[in-house]
């Protein structure tokens, strides 16, 4: 099983996170870590934060020569705005200064239930934590889970289809074709006309002082049937996926397949037919069975089905808006209207990124639980006798 642990704020010294359950064997550098990084800080909108910070990972532990060990991995992600906020994030009391104390929550973030929960009358307490800076070591966690997965041939890959309420139209091409023109655009999103009516809509909220969210959709290429399980309600990958999902800041939606479509549709127009062909084996393929539809979204009961995982989160827009909400003071409780020093307009294309990133930990984590082993020769002797139990199926 893999399991992983983040720590650190966002104007604090680093993000740190620890990753447990690595098997042995599994190539692993900075260079392919710094290039999911790099994503992530891409795309339009984002605000002056951006600017400052240029994510590199160091990898403290658990690989040796280029390739893990088995042992803990260690990954880190410094701040580089953490120089202007040294003394403010200090962890010694003789820097403390309560007249600089953050007294007024922002709404849509988690600044008013966090003070009240723990019991802080500095909501700096709060934000330093929840804001989506953590992102970034998970992202580095996610990139040493999709250099796992790729060892076995499985990759992890998306786009975004929606902004601000204008979608995308991805041409009809093989998914990593389409990751690959995603790759080549500002906005992730692989339709030209698109992207440049997103651009248009970021700019004129911005100009207004409000902000944007948008949909992105993942999906996975390259897994055998049977990941998950449908025998326990916390074993099921579509809702393991889901919680992952959800647990990135910001978003508040997510769809397996059709998601809510399937609840306007007929079941004809639904469930995905059934087909065998014992030559797609001789060809590649984990399983003679296939389907001509994926509406499931590669999951049915609970287990990846052998068809491309897809999914989709919603993230609503930055909570943070140039033109000001209302809010009450936490020390005077009068009311004031928030205003903002500096925030993303729109941060849909890094939010892709992030949850490539979470989905990649969970199907290895899936993966694991299925084939695990030690090492990779291991797992990939446990992947071949089941691939070999299901050939003639
Ligand atoms: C990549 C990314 C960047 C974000 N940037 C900002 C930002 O600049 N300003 C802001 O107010 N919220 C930003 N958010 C959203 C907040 O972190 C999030 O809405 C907040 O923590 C509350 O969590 P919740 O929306 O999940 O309830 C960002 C989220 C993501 C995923
Ligand atoms: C730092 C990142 O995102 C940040 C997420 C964020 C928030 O409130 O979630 C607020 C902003 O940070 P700051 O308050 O320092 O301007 C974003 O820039 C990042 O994505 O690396």
């Amino acid at each position: 099983m893999l399991r992983y642990l983040t720590a650190g704020e966002s104007h604090g010294p680093q993000l740190t996170a620890i990753i447990e359950g690595m098997p042995s064997s599994v190539p692993l550098s900075t260079e392919s870590i710094n290039h999911e990084l790099a994503r992530r800080q891409q795309g339009y909108g984002r605000g002056g934060r951006m600017l400052i910070e240029k994510d590199t990972a160091e990898i403290l532990s658990g690989v040796r020569w280029g390739e893990t060990l088995a042992s803990p991995v260690t990954l880190v992600v410094r701040n580089r705005d953490w120089q202007n906020w040294s003394e403010k994030m200090s962890p010694l009391s003789e820097y403390r200064d309560d007249s600089s104390a953050v007294t007024r929550p922002r709404p849509g973030h988690a600044d008013l239930s966090g003070a009240l929960k723990y019991d802080h009358h500095d909501v700096r307490n709060i934000l330093e934590r929840s804001s989506a800076r953590e992102t970034a070591v998970r992202v580095a966690v996610g990139a040493a889970a999709k250099a796992l997965l790729q060892v076995f041939d499985i990759r992890v890959g998306g786009f975004v289809s929606e902004v601000g309420g204008i979608l995308a139209s991805p041409p009809d091409l093989p998914l990593e074709d389409l990751w690959a023109l995603a790759a080549q655009s500002e906005m992730f999103c692989c339709d030209d006309l698109a992207e440049q009516r997103m651009k248009h809509a970021i700019d004129t909220a911005k100009a207004a002082g409000d902000t944007l969210g948008g949909v992105v959709e993942v999906q996975v290429v390259g897994l055998p049937p049977g990941l998950g399980s449908y025998v326990q309600w916390d074993r099921k990958l579509d809702a393991r996926l889901t919680m992952a999902l959800m647990s990135i800041q910001a978003i508040k939606g997510v769809e397996v397949g059709l998601g809510f479509e399937s609840a306007r549709r007929p079941g004809s127009q639904v469930h995905d037919e059934l087909f065998r062909d014992a030559g797609r084996i001789d060809q590649g393929a984990k399983s003679a069975y296939y389907r001509i539809t994926n509406h499931a979204g590669g999951i049915e009961g609970g287990m990846s089905n052998g068809e491309p995982i897809r999914v989709r989160a919603a993230m609503k827009p930055i909570p943070t808006l140039y033109k000001p909400l209302r809010s009450v003071d936490m020390l005077t409780h009068e009311p004031f209207e928030a205003a903002v020093e500096r925030s993303d307009t729109c941060a849909v294309p890094a939010a892709l990124v992030v949850a490539e990133a979470v989905v990649a930990i969970e199907i290895a984590n899936a993966f694991l639980e299925k084939f695990g082993g030690d090492s990779v020769g291991e797992i990939k002797r446990n992947l071949n006798g089941y691939c070999e139990q299901i050939r003639n199926a």
